[in-house]
């Protein structure tokens, strides 16, 4: 299955980073929940999910099409695995990028059995043709295929049996409003709590045959940047650790030196995010700095800063993005152990920390 080249800058070398590399597609086929009692966390989208399966059982219909938004590795094709398996029905796995044309799409809807789930990974990458075809799929459960070319084409309709869409997008803002219309239900996933992703530790663990103590989860959970699969993946490293120095047993400090070595520190930075932090603080000052100013200090790619590093350093509190530049905030100051220069530790000097 290919789940990655999904993102446009890919972070699938990095330990920390959300998509799935070659070893993690391996694993994650056996940690997946199977079940909505297995998936952990996201309680509301949980607890709607199961209403809007439990009375298509009922009615015995099938599913409303399912549109889930979140970040990668939070567990959508994970819970649209689960939506078929609810519905003990088979289940369809695709990707936008993997539609390029209308005919890919039509070859696909009407080889669909009745009730089957079609998972659709990165839909907003779907080309436009292809999007158009599946409004009326998913709306009246029948496409017009077009045979033929110029003014000869003609259109002939085809039924499809009635099947659920379940849609899956890192980027909700970006789908034509038409199309997320025609989903009866969306559900955005959140990142997950510590104590949630701890579960996902200890669950993943057990499956491993993996012995782990609380404490030894708990440190994992805190480096896991709020994502089961990055947590799943530290734990296959910190495994690693145990098993070649120590007696295989996790501990919090077998966890934590296992995670130095890999240079993921106590809050899930790895060597980029430090790096970009590092610069920002100890060459700026703290800012603010343009973007590309700070990408050349830490020899990266303006985009890579931006695009892979930036979105957790924000998300943490870590930096800002300010008219006038990038912006540490003290927290960052405070996370790399360094003192603020006296006029942004008291606010005054030139200037406002943030910016205008
Ligand atoms: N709620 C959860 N409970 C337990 N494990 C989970 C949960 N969510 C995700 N996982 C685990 O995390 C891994 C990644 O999940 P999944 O592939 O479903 O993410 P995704 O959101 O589809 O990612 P992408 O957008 O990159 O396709 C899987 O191995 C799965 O076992």
């Amino acid at each position: 299955m290919n789940w990655d080249d999904t993102t446009d800058t890919s972070d699938g070398e990095r330990l920390v980073g959300a998509s799935a590399d070659g070893e993690d597609q391996a694993v994650e086929a056996a940690l997946r929940p199977k079940d909505l009692g297995e998936f952990i966390g996201q309680e509301k989208v949980r607890e709607q999910l199961d209403l809007v399966l439990r009375a298509a059982r009922a009615r015995g219909a099938t599913a409303d099409h399912v549109l889930l938004s979140g970040a990668p590795g939070l567990g959508k094709t994970t819970l649209s695995m689960i939506i078929a398996a609810e519905m003990e029905a088979p289940i369809r796995i695709t990707s936008g990028p993997a539609i390029q044309h209308a005919g890919d799409l039509a070859a696909i809807l009407s080889s669909l059995q009745e009730g089957e789930v079609l998972f659709l990974d990165e839909i907003h990458r779907m080309s436009r043709p292809a999007e158009e075809m599946l409004y009326m799929a998913m709306e009246d459960f029948r496409v017009d295929v077009i045979v033929g070319k110029g003014p000869g084409a003609t259109a002939i309709p085809l039924e499809l049996p009635p099947f659920t869409l379940v849609g899956a997008t890192t980027r909700a803002g970006l789908l034509p409003p038409p199309l997320r219309d025609r989903f009866g239900f969306t559900a955005h996933m959140e990142f997950y709590e510590p104590a949630e992703l701890e579960r996902v530790v200890h669950r993943s663990a057990s499956l491993l045959d993996v012995e782990i103590e609380p404490d030894g989860a708990a440190e994992i959970a805190g480096r896991s940047r709020g994502t089961p699969r990055i947590a799943n993946r530290l734990l296959r490293r910190v495994r690693d650790y145990a098993q070649v120095k120590a007696d295989g047993l996790i501990t919090k400090d077998i966890a934590a030196a296992a995670l130095a070595v890999y240079e993921v520190d106590a809050r899930g930075l790895d060597r980029l995010d430090r790096g970009v932090l590092e610069a920002l603080l100890k060459l700026f000052g703290g800012g603010p700095v343009g973007l590309s100013t700070l990408a050349v200090a830490v020899g990266e790619e303006r985009e890579t800063v931006e695009e892979v590093a930036e979105p957790f350093l924000v998300r943490e509190g870590l930096l800002a993005r300010t008219p006038r530049g990038r912006v540490a905030t003290p927290a960052a100051w405070a996370h790399l152990g360094l003192t603020p220069p006296r006029s942004q530790a008291t606010g005054n000097g030139q200037g406002n920390l943030f910016g205008a």
